[in-house]
């Protein structure tokens, strides 16, 4: 008894549901591109919407063909589930008076929630855009009283000259109307809480929901998170190491990775997680399920 700290046993005992209260989550899913991970996405669907997510949304890549895509998605998802589907809508490769009809079709088609975004430039662009997400935001406010979420970057979006310019750039965005800001994925939680402060303190009144990644495929991590400005801590490095052929390891590893994270970010008052599910659903069940989110069918 006397080996085990008294901070230890208070935390093992302290259940998760206890500090979690009521929580809300929301699920990312993306356009899938071929048959077998369409089937993945619909089974992923069915096993999640029963949590009673306050809203799914459905990323976006540049060019028509994907928009047309992530409507398709979105539309099957209200259908099929009821549930808040919010498309991801971009700004990068379209005019105003483009985004303006899209955002009437949008609309007149019963979609209440955006997720506002500027997109990702393409590769080699040196031009700057011409609209920036905070442009976008306005732009679908004056169409109509859409219900927005924008993007937040703990650890600094890439192009950003600095943090300050970042951080003034997501309260232009709110100040467009933004409701509430996801952030992109971090693994420090520390870097959440600083910037979580950081938004109160210079007048963000909106939630900074936390963008959680559970990840499974730790290699294809790396590349994406230099590329978005994400550091990965020694700790993650040593975590994975050796698992490369083991992805039944890999996935428990992952499950407790964002099971801690959760943890101490409901001790300190978050109460809406978003899931970039990558279009799984067992990963982000099992952490909603220790955050006391339960199917609402077997409860009713
Ligand atoms: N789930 C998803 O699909 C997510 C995608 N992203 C991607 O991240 C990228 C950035 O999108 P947002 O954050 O919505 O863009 P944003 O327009 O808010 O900011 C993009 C960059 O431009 C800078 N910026 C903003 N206004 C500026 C101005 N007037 N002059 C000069 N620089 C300015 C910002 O500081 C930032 O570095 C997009 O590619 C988006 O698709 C980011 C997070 C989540
Ligand atoms: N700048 C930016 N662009 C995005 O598209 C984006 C963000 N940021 N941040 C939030 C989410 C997270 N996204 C992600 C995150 C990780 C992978 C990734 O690791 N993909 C691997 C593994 C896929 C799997 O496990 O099935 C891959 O091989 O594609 C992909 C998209 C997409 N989103």
């Amino acid at each position: 008894m006397s080996f085990v700290s008294a901070q230890y046993l208070e935390s093992m005992n302290r259940n998760l549901q206890d500090v979690a209260g009521k929580v809300n989550v929301s699920f990312e899913f993306f356009p899938p591109k071929t048959e077998q991970m369409e089937n993945t996405l619909w089974q992923s669907i069915e096993r999640l919407a029963p949590l009673a997510p306050s809203f799914v949304s459905v990323t976006y890549g540049a060019n028509s063909g994907e928009r047309d895509r992530t409507h398709d998605i979105i539309k099957s998802i209200k259908q099929r589930t009821g549930l808040i589907a919010a498309p991801h809508l971009t700004c990068v490769d379209a005019s105003r008076a483009e985004l303006e009809r899209i955002a009437k079709d949008y609309w007149d088609n019963g979609i209440r929630h955006i997720v506002a975004l500027r997109g990702d430039l393409p590769p080699g662009n040196k031009e700057k855009p011409a609209l920036y997400a905070a442009d976008l935001v306005e732009i679908l406010r004056s169409v109509a009283d859409f219900d927005i979420s924008v993007a937040a970057y703990p650890e600094v979006h890439p192009e950003s000259p600095n943090a300050q310019f970042d951080l003034l750039n997501l309260k232009r965005k709110v100040d467009a109307g933004a409701s509430r800001a996801i952030t992109q994925f971090f693994f420090d939680p520390e870097k959440y809480l600083r910037y979580r402060d950081r938004c109160a303190a210079i007048g963000i009144d909106v939630e900074i929901v936390p963008g959680i990644l559970p990840v499974t495929n730790f290699q294809q991590l790396q590349k994406f998170a230099t590329m978005t400005n994400v550091a990965i801590p020694s700790w993650m490095n040593k975590a994975y190491e050796g698992l490369e052929q083991d992805a039944t390891t890999r996935n428990l590893v992952a499950a407790n990775i964002a099971m801690e994270m959760v943890k101490v970010l409901s001790r300190e008052g978050v109460n809406h997680f978003h899931f970039y599910t990558l279009n799984r659903s067992e990963l982000t069940y099992a952490i909603c399920h220790l955050l006391g989110v339960r199917p609402q069918s077997a409860i009713a």
